[in-house]
């Protein structure tokens, strides 16, 4: 048996280890990763990048269509799919080879180690058969998250349900589709490979899509949404078996009714969960819950109870996306090589981005934290916003929450035209702690899709002052 001892060992080389490995050495500690492959990161390999490049290619094809609203004429697009694919894994491979060329490195230096990682003691990591790792101040458990199966689909080993890994390596654009899971990777692959030329069905059994909780949002990106797809929201899945060349699938729906159908492919984005199966944390004196998660996590240092053990990423199961996967990186990282002096992470305001069109956002505070008694919300419809109309992409609404008492800006839910930029700006108003007020005396060019945001402040402002009497208004006059 080899052995090696390092001050800070990171289980898995994918966004959030590397940086928390990285985080580690710049505190001064001697810190090594350890990842069996596949490497290069689940951001590009098969998350972030691929899903983007495959909406790109859909927002071409859709951009055609639409091109006759203007009395631009250009037909039908003919979309082949070896082209749309061809690109989607050419570019993908691109964003991967940097990612690969960096683990190169690291593997050079004896910085990062080949192999599956488990506790055997706290502190100690059996990797593979034959090497055994010490770490003196402490581990980060960086594994990343891994497709959730209902057991329904899970017994069918069937080829044709893929999940979200599979689909980039698709040849042809399937001409029917059943996506089961109407979550950010439902919605986004689903519209896109409607705009491609799939017929596309997509059923889930919770009634949100897009993970909206706001009630009104989301009747608004379903309507948006189901100009392009069937949508059967809060249908639970009940049956499938392969049929010939078919999947055959049975479902209920909220009122009792039973729908099936075949379909030659099935999409499973039913959720992912943190892949902590088989570390062997308990060895490591984590204690753990029914569901295999550490019982004492704290999401602010990201520590498990006392344990000299931190978890990172998608792994922690808390924001599984890519910048909040670097941000607990770095913070990990920076505790795991001060342990036993760990602080609490700076955070940044909540963000998330589904890349549909219109894109769904949240930010700040969740709809379903607000005391509406304490609260008020804004929102404006963009059927008659100026800009949205003129680019014939006037569909969805936003609704800005704030607080009665300050006047603060607390957060917002939008399906929107642009709605990736229209959350980043709020974002960094939410962050500088920005009130309604002094967010409408920014400058709002003309015209422009952000006079669709200021529509949404005035109506909040003027719903806080008529719940307050004007005491939160008071504070300034903005436009
Ligand atoms: C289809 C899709 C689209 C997405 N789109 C977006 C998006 O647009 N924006 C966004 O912000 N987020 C998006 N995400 C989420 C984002 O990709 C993840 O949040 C992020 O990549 C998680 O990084 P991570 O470091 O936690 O995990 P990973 O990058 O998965 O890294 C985990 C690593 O751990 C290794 N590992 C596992 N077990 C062990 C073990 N026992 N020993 C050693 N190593 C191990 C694995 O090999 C892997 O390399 C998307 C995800 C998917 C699936
Ligand atoms: N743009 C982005 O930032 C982006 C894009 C894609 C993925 N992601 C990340 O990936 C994570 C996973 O995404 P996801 O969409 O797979 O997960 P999700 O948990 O958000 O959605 C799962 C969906 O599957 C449905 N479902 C589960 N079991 C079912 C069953 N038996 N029958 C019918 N429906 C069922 C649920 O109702 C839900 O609609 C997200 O939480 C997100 O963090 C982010």
């Amino acid at each position: 048996m080899r052995e090696q001892t390092v001050d800070v060992a990171v289980i898995g080389a994918g966004t959030a280890g590397l940086n928390a490995r990285r985080a580690a050495e710049k505190a001064g500690a001697h810190a090594v990763a350890i990842d069996p492959g596949p490497l290069g990161t689940t951001c590009a390999r098969v998350g972030c990048m691929p899903s983007k490049l495959l909406i790109a290619a859909a927002e071409a094809a859709h951009a055609v269509r639409e091109a006759r609203h203007f009395g631009v004429h250009a037909g039908e697009p003919r979309v082949v799919p070896g082209e749309v694919m061809g690109r989607v894994r050419r570019e993908r491979d691109r964003f991967v080879g940097f990612q690969l060329k960096d683990a190169k490195s690291l593997s050079e230096r004896g910085l990062l180690i080949d192999g599956r990682a488990r506790f055997v003691a706290p502190n100690v990591l059996a990797v593979g058969d034959d090497l055994r790792v010490t770490a003196r101040r402490a581990v980060v458990v960086a594994v990343g998250s891994a497709v959730r199966l209902p057991p329904i689909l899970a017994r069918l080993e069937s080829s044709r349900v893929i999940d979200s890994d599979k689909v980039f390596e698709l040849e042809a654009i399937p001409e029917r589709l059943l996506v089961v899971g109407a979550g950010p990777i439902g919605v986004e692959l689903g519209q896109a490979l409607a705009r491609l030329g799939t017929r596309v069905t997509v059923l889930c059994a919770d009634g949100k899509v897009a993970a909206i909780r706001d009630p009104a949002v989301l009747a608004a990106a379903k309507s948006a949404l189901a100009r392009e797809m069937t949508l059967h929201t809060r249908s639970n899945l009940e049956a499938a078996e392969e049929r010939g060349d078919e999947v055959w699938v049975r479902f209920r729906g909220e009122d009792g009714e039973v729908s099936e159908g075949t379909w030659p492919l099935v999409l499973a984005a039913t959720g992912r969960a943190p892949r902590l199966g088989g570390l062997e944390l308990e060895r490591a004196g984590v204690l753990l819950d029914d569901k295999g998660r550490p019982r004492e996590f704290d999401k602010t240092t990201l520590q498990c109870g006392s344990a000299p053990v931190f978890i990172a990423g998608d792994a922690a199961g808390l924001r599984p996306l890519l910048h909040e996967a670097i941000d607990d990186g770095q913070i990990a990282g920076r505790n795991a090589a001060a342990f036993p002096e760990v602080l609490p992470g700076e955070r940044r305001a909540p963000l998330a981005i589904v890349f549909t069109d219109p894109q769904v956002a949240s930010v700040g505070r969740r709809f379903d934290s607000l005391d509406l008694s304490t609260c008020s919300i804004g929102q404006v419809d963009f059927a008659d916003q100026g800009r949205a109309r003129v680019m014939a992409k006037n569909h969805g609404l936003l609704r800005v929450y704030g607080s009665d008492a300050t006047g603060a800006l607390l957060g917002a839910k939008l399906v929107a035209p642009a709605g990736e930029h229209l959350a980043h700006l709020l974002a960094w108003a939410i962050q500088s702690e920005l009130t309604v007020d002094q967010v409408l005396r920014l400058p709002f060019y003309h015209p422009v899709v952000e006079e669709g945001l200021r529509s949404a402040l005035i109506d909040l402002r003027t719903k806080m002052s008529a719940k307050t009497g004007g005491a939160t208004s008071r504070k300034s006059s903005g436009p």
